[in-house]
């Protein structure tokens, strides 16, 4: 008979739709989430191998957790998840750790009357921000991100010196379009979790490090410029102990208008959607313990 074992696993509710509105005075504050919320347990092996339901904290009751946590207050993502992930590994015995993650959509005051409105928005679509906490083996990890951060420069980069073989079809250029949509998480030191950071603020300071860089850069390969993103964020924020990216090359090809009797000096482009090249990369502080468990499950990284 062939012998099977139940391997990894985790459970929850996914994407619990939160919207909190702080309204101490008539200038109302408004932050929008989409908190998803695993918990593990070797206990838990039960409910999968047998359906015994006895240890299960219910989806339903994570997503109901979610919202009474909210009325609180949310703070920051990371925060919030923080403390979810204390109450139900603190609450529960059996629950040993587990995955919480958030994404959070900006919105910004809409400016009506030529001042900004008390309580009305608009959103962004700049990037949206990303935030999980991993509780494995008793540690606790906390990784902040964005993604969808779609950035172009008109010019300033070039992409030549690449080795040809009878497939190489890629003219040289020493002047193109550069476009990408960044992905990008950084895991904070456990020492500067433990002493306290200010999540909404080195967020802030990271998006604009990854603009700063990536409109500075004069860039030879969309590889280079990863790497002086990178490396802006990880010089500049001593809590962060590595950043990730996942960067689509958003291909950018000059259309041919000479069978219109027209030239195209670096005007005219075909936006293409696919095939992309695809380049992802790592920056490290020297010298930090690297830690896997932090990135186990999350989408889109190595
Ligand atoms: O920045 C680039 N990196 C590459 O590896 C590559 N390959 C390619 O065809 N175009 C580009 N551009």
């Amino acid at each position: 008979m062939t012998a099977v074992r139940l391997g990894d696993n985790k459970y929850g509710k996914a994407e619990v739709r939160l919207v909190r509105v702080t309204r101490d005075t008539a200038r109302h504050e408004i932050e929008d989430l989409n908190v998803t919320s695993q918990l593990r347990g070797a206990r838990l092996e039960g409910s999968f191998l047998e359906g015994d339901n006895s240890l299960v904290v219910a989806t339903d009751t994570q997503k109901n957790t979610v919202y009474a946590f909210a009325r609180d207050g949310v703070g920051s993502p990371e925060a919030f998840l923080l403390r979810l992930a204390e109450h139900f590994t603190g609450e529960f015995d059996w629950i040993e750790g587990g995955l919480w993650q958030a994404e959070q959509y900006s919105w910004e005051r809409i400016v009506a009357g030529g001042a900004e409105h008390d309580h009305s928005f608009a959103r962004t679509n700049r990037a949206t921000r990303l935030a999980a906490v991993q509780v494995v083996d008793g540690e606790t990890h906390v990784t902040a991100g964005l993604t969808d951060l779609t950035v172009l420069k008109s010019t300033g980069s070039e992409f030549h010196g690449f080795p040809r073989d009878r497939y190489t079809t890629l003219a040289e250029t020493t002047d193109r379009i550069l476009a990408t949509s960044v992905t990008a998480r950084w895991r904070y030191l456990p020492e500067a979790v433990a002493a306290g950071i200010d999540y909404n603020a080195v967020y802030a300071e990271v998006e604009a490090l990854l603009l700063d860089a990536f409109a500075s850069t004069h860039s030879l390969a969309l590889q280079q410029t990863l790497w002086e993103m990178g490396k802006a964020v990880v010089e500049a924020v001593d809590a962060i102990a590595e950043i990730r990216f996942a960067m689509p090359n958003k291909h950018h090809f000059l259309v041919d208008l000479a069978p219109f009797g027209l030239d195209n000096p670096n005007e005219v482009f075909f936006a293409a959607d696919r095939p992309y090249g695809l380049i992802e990369g790592t920056v490290v502080r020297d010298g930090v313990a690297e830690a896997p468990n932090a990135w186990k499950d999350l989408p889109g990284f190595i």
